[in-house]
């Protein structure tokens, strides 16, 4: 039988093709907001493209929603009121409800259609949303945290798709003041960051915008994805002002949490040694001139 391979060219990576063995497409339609893509890989298991990216595959979405979740989690005591953006595929939603102290998730996901097709395709992610903890709100998150009272949150992740498309707004600095407005004094924001490697520019715009909204601190992390196009994604830790948060050394550290997991799955990516490396930054990215 002909087996098809999938060409990932985008304007995000200029210049550079990925691509993956198609085993058989499971599901393939426009949504309101984007083209929405399943297909059965040969290596990574099913994976999720949006418009044209990979946003998961069931082998490497470890890596990314572990440390999207728990790079904020555990830095902060005892996180109580978590907020996601975006998350559709409730990847994230099962990292957070690891923490026993979480006591309500609010979720603002764009998009149904994507929520539809993870409990579809992708229980073993969509069983986030089975947790009694989890709000489902779907919607505009702009909109969604310009309606909410002022420090009301702990922790809010940023899990969005690419600035291209419905995610555009997120990266801009009314996003931005609405999320400080939202967290409570020494409150955390983890924000998907882009790659290093692709796209210094927008990553040096949105460290200097969440320096000028956030009085806390800000540090870049990063994880080592291999389906996404230069093999590495980042986050953006920020606090606000208040009681100081260290990133760098988990105070919450998920080891303490281990026998509180939820679930029989274990964790495959996160721990509190990856939790510190993360913020190990090669030379050209300390010097924030991310491209010279
Ligand atoms: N919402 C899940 C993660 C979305 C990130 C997707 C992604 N991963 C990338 C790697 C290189 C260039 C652009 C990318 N965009």
């Amino acid at each position: 039988k002909t087996v098809k391979e999938v060409y990932f060219n985008n304007p995000m990576w200029p210049g550079e093709t990925h691509s993956l063995k198609v085993e058989n497409v499971l599901f393939k339609e426009k949504s309101l907001y984007q083209e929405v893509l399943v297909f059965e890989s040969t290596s990574y298991g099913k994976v999720l493209v949006l418009d044209g990216i990979v946003q998961l595959t069931e082998k490497d979405e470890c890596a990314y929603q572990e440390m999207i979740s728990h790079l904020p989690l555990c830095s902060i005591e005892s996180p109580k009121n978590v907020l996601v953006v975006g998350g559709g595929d409730g990847g994230v939603l099962r990292e957070i409800a690891r923490h026993s102290s979480v006591e309500r998730i609010d979720i603002c996901e764009i998009d149904q259609m994507v929520i539809d097709v993870s409990k579809k395709f992708f229980p073993q992610l969509a069983i986030g949303f089975e947790d009694p903890r989890v709000h489902l709100h779907v919607g505009d998150a702009v909109e969604f945290l310009r309606h909410t009272s002022q420090g009301k949150y702990d922790a809010i992740i940023v899990d969005s798709s690419d600035p291209v498309g419905p995610a555009q707004e997120l990266v801009e600095k009314p996003f931005f003041e609405t999320i400080a407005r939202a967290l409570r004094p020494g409150g955390v924001l983890c924000n998907m960051a882009e790659s290093m490697w692709l796209h210094t520019h927008l990553i040096q715009d949105m460290i200097s915008i969440c320096r000028e909204t956030f009085k806390g601190s800000v540090h870049y992390a990063w994880a080592n994805v291999p389906t996404y196009p230069s093999g590495v994604i980042g986050f953006l830790l920020c606090s606000t002002e208040g009681p100081p948060v260290d990133f760098k050394h988990p105070i919450n550290p998920i080891e303490k949490l281990e026998g509180a997991i939820e679930y029989k799955r274990q964790l495959k990516f996160y721990n509190s040694e990856m939790h510190r490396a993360a913020f190990s930054l090669p030379s050209f990215v300390k010097r924030e001139r991310l491209y010279d």
